[in-house]
């Protein structure tokens, strides 16, 4: 039996799912068996420091820069990333090759009906700088205390009271098998993370034979919204761990795209919409219409 594709990943039962996913797409797409795709389970500073808020570690690329290495040092020919994950920035020596079919970009809520149906100066548990920025932004009596760790190490946490709610990706959710874990909340009230439900594949900038054997599996639709909201996020000088909500939607060749930015406490935020045929051009149009409008706590975040 011969290898014919590497696929590096993390470890986590999250991803060593959605790189199952890719393995089986591109078995599907090439006509390949299981056994012909192999991943490589690489373990990234995100993964091994656990007590701290992420943007506290420093440094930048927790979740990419070992499955980069491991990808420039041929260890693998193509790495499987939540694009969410992805720094704005990338490497040229790396690309961007294909997503698969975006999933479920709502956030779901466990613990609570809705936002407004947490006790009154309650607990929501979450590690990201835009849920506790919108969450205070809705909610300002409520507390937002630190959670890190897996989909199921949360999930423990609020079980075990360390909060009354908190908040994951529903895509995560549905992708471990907990379809019926919270309420989602509509994107009208909390507005997703940029690439939020997207599986992203990396290759070498110069292979062009690993970015044939990707390109076959890439939903287009996904990949135009995706770049577009991460364009929004280049426009900003922002990264993941920005208190920042962007999505776009493709109608036809038409590309819209909403995005929200807010002070880290929740005191103040701006929010807008665009739309046009090229995302990168939308997402630059959008961002400095942003910023003119933000007021001076939330432009401050942001050295475009
Ligand atoms: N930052 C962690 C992370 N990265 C991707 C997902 C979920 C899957 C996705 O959004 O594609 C999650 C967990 C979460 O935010 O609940």
């Amino acid at each position: 039996m011969a290898i014919r594709f590497r696929l590096g990943t993390r470890g986590s039962p999250l991803a060593l799912t959605q790189a199952g996913m890719v393995r089986d797409a591109l078995c599907a797409a090439h006509g390949w068996r299981e056994d012909e795709v192999t991943l490589v389970v690489i373990r990234t500073t995100g993964d091994r420091v656990q007590d701290r808020a992420l943007a506290e570690i420093g440094g930048k690329a927790l979740w990419t820069k070992e499955l980069d290495r491991a990808l420039l040092d041929r260890e693998i020919d193509a790495a499987v990333h939540s694009m969410k994950d992805v720094e704005t920035i990338r490497p040229p020596a790396i690309r961007i090759a294909a997503m698969l079919p975006r999933a479920d970009v709502r956030d779901r809520l466990i613990g609570a009906e809705t936002i407004a149906a947490i006790v009154a100066g309650g607990t929501v548990g979450t590690s990201s700088p835009r849920r506790r920025a919108q969450v205070l932004r809705l909610r300002p009596d409520l507390n937002v205390v630190l959670f890190r760790g897996n989909v199921d190490t949360r999930l423990a946490k609020l079980a075990a009271g360390e909060a009354d709610a908190t908040l994951l990706a529903a895509a995560g959710l549905d992708r471990l098998g907990r379809e019926g874990i919270g309420r989602a909340i509509p994107t009208d009230v909390m507005l997703p993370a940029p690439a939020q439900g997207a599986v992203g594949i990396e290759v070498r900038s110069d292979d062009e034979g690993a970015a044939m054997v990707v390109a076959a599996i890439d939903d287009p639709a996904t990949s135009a919204c995706v770049l577009a909201e991460r364009a929004f996020l280049a426009a900003l000088g922002a990264d993941c761990h920005s208190p920042v909500a962007a999505l776009a939607g493709l109608s036809g060749e038409m590309l819209s795209l909403r995005a929200e930015l807010i002070a880290e406490d929740g005191s103040a935020g701006v929010e807008g919409a665009g739309e046009g045929t090229d995302g990168s051009v939308v997402a630059a149009e959008l961002a400095a219409d942003l910023l003119a409008r933000a007021p001076d706590v939330v432009r401050r975040l942001f050295q475009p």
